[in-house]
């Protein structure tokens, strides 16, 4: 996908992966696994999602995304007054626990993320296709040192009844894309009526997984 076409789903408001309420996966399955020593999420391709409430909760937060219009709307839809400066390449959203740097997160680099326990990726890998899916998982393997987890829900659906964004990852894409790292599988849905976010997709069958990958 090219940057134009994600900013364009930001202009037109067509961003129907935006969910409306925290990932019930976080409250269920995170909430036991975090603890005092965790400090920091780096949330890349991060939207405005809720979910990023849910971590400030716990820890701070520095998300990645492309589009203004959600780093903006992150803040103003909650009525949270933000601060916004250039850091060329980026331009670097915050308020207290919340760090969003708006621009390519292939140019983030680690210095400027920090030290940090996880990593959040919700409809990030999903978002791309197949080409850019390889380029962001060498980009996340290189952020997968020791104690840092990925926290990575994925979606499967018949690729063929559905043209993405998203895309559907299986189990053993994600076996390939993090082989010789710990790939837990920590839960697995059904959704039946296969409502994803704000969309309901025409698909025989819809799970969303969720994976903790660590070295
Ligand atoms: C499917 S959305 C998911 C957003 C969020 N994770 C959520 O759960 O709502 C994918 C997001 O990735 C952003 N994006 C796409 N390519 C990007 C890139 N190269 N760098 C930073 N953000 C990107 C898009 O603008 C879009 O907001």
């Amino acid at each position: 996908m090219e940057a134009s076409f994600w900013h364009n789903c930001w202009q037109k408001d067509s961003i129907g992966f935006h969910q409306d309420q925290v990932h019930p996966f976080l409250t269920q399955y995170i909430s036991p696994l975090l603890s005092s020593q965790d400090t920091k999420v780096f949330v890349p391709l991060c939207g405005k999602s809720l979910d990023m409430f849910f971590w400030a909760e716990h820890m701070k937060v520095v998300g990645c995304e492309l589009s203004e219009i959600a780093c903006r709307d992150f803040f103003q839809d909650h009525g949270i007054t933000y601060e916004q400066h250039d850091e060329t390449p980026f331009v670097r959203y915050s308020k207290d626990e919340v760090v969003l740097y708006q621009g390519d997160i292939f140019d983030l680099d680690k210095e400027t993320i920090g030290d940090f326990q996880w990593i959040y990726d919700r409809a990030a890998l999903i978002a791309l296709p197949q080409a850019l899916q390889a380029k962001y998982v060498s980009y996340i393997r290189g952020l997968i040192k020791d104690g840092v987890k990925l926290a990575l829900i994925s979606l499967e659906f018949p690729p063929e009844e559905l043209s993405g964004p998203p895309f559907p990852i299986f189990e053993q894409d994600i076996a390939e894309y993090f082989d010789g790292l710990s790939v837990e599988l920590i839960a697995s849905r059904d959704i039946e009526n296969k409502q994803f976010a704000r969309r309901v997709f025409d698909v025989s069958y819809l799970k969303e997984k969720l994976y903790i990958i660590s070295q």
